[in-house]
């Protein structure tokens, strides 16, 4: 359904007189395949945007190619455009107009008799809990009854891949879970592709058949959230020793099971009385570990197991937590930007 190779985008970025160019997609291959569930993750300013401002032909590529549903993104756009839905981050400009109009003159704009966006916009606003909405005017409606309407504007001409860029983003959790069930029975109902872009690592887990993340413009893993969590980051075990005179030969012994790439030494964290490393497979390493303990008098506090979360996936990958690189600002660049000239967007 998508197939891109060495996409880039650049941008030239201004302050005062000083010109840069910021690679906001720095060499991005994806193949998403029919019915995929795909969560693209990543911090503030990693790229997603971009990269699905160009898969959805709104942003011409500076290097690389795409197919987007058997189109190219630049020769074809005009039927990219009719095959996929598209729900931006900021969501639609709503007009004063009632909601039900707004979504039948956006189904007609994609060459829908009015009847037959009329009747596909109710169906819709059944399955999106709009129900009883039709006639309201979106701007009194909640954000998430709002964040809804855009879905179904996405929607309409019945797309068989959709894009959502960060779909949940200033919802309260209730909406969001709700939201959520909407996004799976996207897929469920219709069988459609989903591509969806997110900083939320809760949302990725749960939604994504495959979790793509992207760092600095950079595709930097691509697997089931269950694959990178085993492949990418160890268990976390944690001793908390009874004496902290033990802490250096405690270390040293965590040191020997700690994950294979990881000096032993430098695998090993000590914070006060606790040592702690990533240990692959730790529930076949620990029970090892205790026996060597217990035979050199070591006695413990507590020992606690953490599974890996996607954040610490991030991290190994990284240097950085997601959570963290989250807070940072957005734009980095300084000053006004403008597309630099091989970046233009596509009319
Ligand atoms: N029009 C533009 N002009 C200049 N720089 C831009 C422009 N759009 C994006 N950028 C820069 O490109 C980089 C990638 O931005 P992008 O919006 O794609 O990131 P993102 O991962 O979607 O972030 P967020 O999660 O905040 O939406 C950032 O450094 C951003 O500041």
């Amino acid at each position: 359904m998508i197939h891109a190779r060495g996409l880039v985008q650049t941008f030239r970025s201004r302050e005062g007189k000083k010109k840069s160019e910021v690679r906001a997609v720095d060499g991005v291959d994806l193949d998403v395949a029919e019915g995929e569930v795909v969560g693209f993750l990543g911090p503030n300013g990693a790229g997603k945007t971009t990269t699905l401002r160009m898969l959805t032909t709104l942003l011409r590529p500076t290097e690389g190619t795409a197919t987007v549903a058997g189109y190219d993104v630049v020769r074809e756009s005009e039927q990219v455009r009719r095959s996929i839905g598209y729900v931006s981050q900021a969501g639609g400009a709503f007009s004063a107009a009632r909601a039900g109009d707004e979504v039948v003159d956006h189904g007609m704009l994609y060459g829908m008799k009015g009847a037959d966006a009329r009747a596909r916009g109710q169906e819709l606003f059944e399955q999106l809990d709009l129900d009883g909405l039709w006639t309201r005017m979106p701007k009194n409606m909640s954000g998430g009854q709002r964040r809804r309407l855009d879905i179904v504007m996405g929607l309409i001409h019945d797309p068989t891949l959709v894009f959502l860029d960060e779909p949940t983003t200033g919802l309260d959790p209730q909406a969001r879970a709700n939201l959520w069930e909407h996004i799976a029975d996207l897929r469920r109902r219709r069988g459609a592709t989903v591509f969806l872009t997110t900083h939320y690592l809760d949302e990725a887990d749960h939604l994504s058949d495959r979790i793509v993340i992207i760092d600095h413009g950079r595709i930097v893993a691509s697997d089931t959230s269950e694959n990178l969590k085993a492949n990418v980051s160890g268990d976390l075990v944690d001793l908390e020793l009874a004496d902290p005179g033990d802490v250096g030969s405690a270390a040293t012994r965590l040191g020997s099971i700690a994950e294979v790439g990881h000096g032993s030494a430098d695998a090993v964290e000590v914070d006060g009385n606790h040592v702690r490393a990533r240990v692959a497979r730790a529930g076949r390493a620990v029970p090892g570990l205790l026996a060597d303990l217990g035979a050199a008098g070591i006695a413990l506090e507590s020992i606690e197991v953490h599974r890996p979360t996607l954040d610490d996936v991030f991290l190994t990958l990284t240097g950085r937590s997601l959570r963290d690189a989250q807070e940072t600002t957005r734009d980095d660049t300084g000053g006004e930007a403008e597309p630099a000239l091989a970046g233009q967007e596509q009319s």
